[in-house]
């Protein structure tokens, strides 16, 4: 299959008349094409989460991308907030031009495989077409994020010069390149991958962290929580959530050496001439790139600049940088910092270890003083478990406020 860019109508329509065939077989077509593909390519097995394969959460999400792709075909301004999500993270993973000739191959042998006669010859030049299409905005837009990225192109060796515990459950790991140069500055809220060898899968393994510090030209900071996983038994062992964060945690201390991506990612903090009021709303380990922000906006935004930092953990023991937040709020008279505690301890104090009992509830909150309702400029950025953004971001929408003025970060959904 070769770079073919641009449909004809009629190919438009057989690619929409698809659209249904994707519903019933997109997750047997992706599954297949992944199998297929980490067989005659183990090599990819490196790049691609490995334990969301087998739990079926790759194979969902990438049928779900290509029914978005069938059903938007004629209408692929639609796709652009998807797109660059997904662009960001393929960069972040060093995803290459040759790589999208290996996955259309697969892709369209999946189908082939799937759908028999089914997929007629036409059908099928009209998905290499789609999917070249598709490709060649991905490659462009790729090319671009790797030009910004001053030469550094490839995984970078990170020598792991601190490990500071933050909470019962998260670890704060810095990370300074082994060559010595400075680092380049990124947007706070942006991420990195880590890339680690997993012994149990024989595989090296990237993840994505977001930088939980404001930049810095000497390292950077992640903070990891350390998940629990499934419980592995023979035939899940392989979908357990948890190896690369429990690998940090466990085995990777001060002066061993991780490898690192160049910071990417669509969710940021984007500076503005007006110091509008910023509200960051967080839930869980969703806190670190709201805590790059916080930690960003204190240093350079003057003092009249109004904040709330809002966080939601499930005991305060799990919560990490509250003494941080707390300590900024002392010195800096308009930031304002609420903790929501689903279940506080009995030694827990109402005042001290957290300000209301149960998960972020914004009806709690005084809208003029707590979020700033009153100033139709103000900026929301939500990061944490993807229900919790969803329904942060209706509520907010409920009391007025437009959606354009909040950010979520989608970190969980797309790409490899
Ligand atoms: N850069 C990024 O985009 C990052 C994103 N994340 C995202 O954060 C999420 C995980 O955070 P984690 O620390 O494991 O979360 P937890 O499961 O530990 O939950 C943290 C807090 O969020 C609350 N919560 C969970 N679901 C909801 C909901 N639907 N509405 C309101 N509150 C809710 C929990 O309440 P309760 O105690 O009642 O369960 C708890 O108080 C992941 O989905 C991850 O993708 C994390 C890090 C970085």
């Amino acid at each position: 299959m070769g770079s073919i860019s641009g449909l004809s109508p009629n190919q438009l329509q057989l690619i929409k008349a698809t659209v249904p065939v994707l519903v019933d077989h997109g997750k047997s077509i992706t599954t297949v094409f992944y199998k297929n593909m980490l067989a005659a390519h183990p090599e990819l097995n490196n790049v691609f989460n490995m334990p969301n394969q087998v739990n079926g959460h790759q194979p969902r999400a990438l049928a779900g991308a290509l029914f978005a792709y069938a059903s938007n075909i004629d209408n692929l301004g639609a796709l652009g907030p998807a797109i660059e999500l997904i662009c960001n993270k393929h960069a972040s993973l060093y995803i290459k031009p040759d790589d999208y000739k290996i996955v259309g191959k697969y892709l369209l042998e999946a189908m082939g495989e799937v759908l028999g006669e089914a997929l007629t010859p036409e059908i099928k030049d009209a998905w290499a077409a789609a999917y070249w299409q598709l490709a060649d905005i991905m490659i462009g837009r790729e090319q671009q994020i790797y030009q910004q990225s001053e030469g550094w192109t490839d995984w970078r060796d990170f020598k792991i010069i601190d490990k500071v515990p933050e909470s019962d459950e998260i670890t704060s790991f810095y990370l300074a390149p082994v060559d010595g140069k400075p680092l380049p500055a990124f947007q706070p809220g942006q991420y990195i991958s880590v890339q680690v060898y997993v012994d149990e899968l024989k595989c090296d393994q990237p993840r994505q962290y977001s930088l939980s510090d404001k930049p810095s030209p000497d390292y950077y900071r992640i903070s990891v929580k350390k998940e629990k996983g499934l419980d592995a038994t023979e035939s899940t062992a392989a979908a357990h959530p948890g190896y690369v964060s429990n690998l940090l945690h466990n085995t990777k201390n001060k002066g061993d050496i991780v490898k690192v991506s160049h910071p990417a990612g669509d969710f940021f903090y984007t500076p503005t001439e007006e110091n509008h009021p910023v509200v960051l709303i967080s839930a869980g380990v969703g806190l670190t790139p709201l805590t790059s922000i916080l930690n960003t906006l204190t240093t350079k935004s003057p003092a009249e600049r109004k904040l709330h930092f809002i966080h939601g953990a499930r005991t305060s023991k799990a919560r990490a940088f509250q003494g941080h937040v707390a300590g900024l709020a002392k010195e800096y008279p308009n930031l304002r910092a609420t903790f929501f505690t689903s279940q506080p301890s009995g030694e827990d104090k109402q005042g001290v270890d957290y300000d209301h009992v149960g998960r972020v509830d914004l009806s709690k909150l005084d809208s003029t003083n707590d979020l700033f309702l009153d100033d139709f400029q103000t900026e929301y950025y939500i990061c944490g478990p993807d229900k919790f953004m969803t329904d942060t971001k209706s509520s907010l929408e409920g009391l007025g406020v437009k959606a354009d003025r909040i950010k979520m970060e989608l970190f969980g959904t797309g790409g490899v």
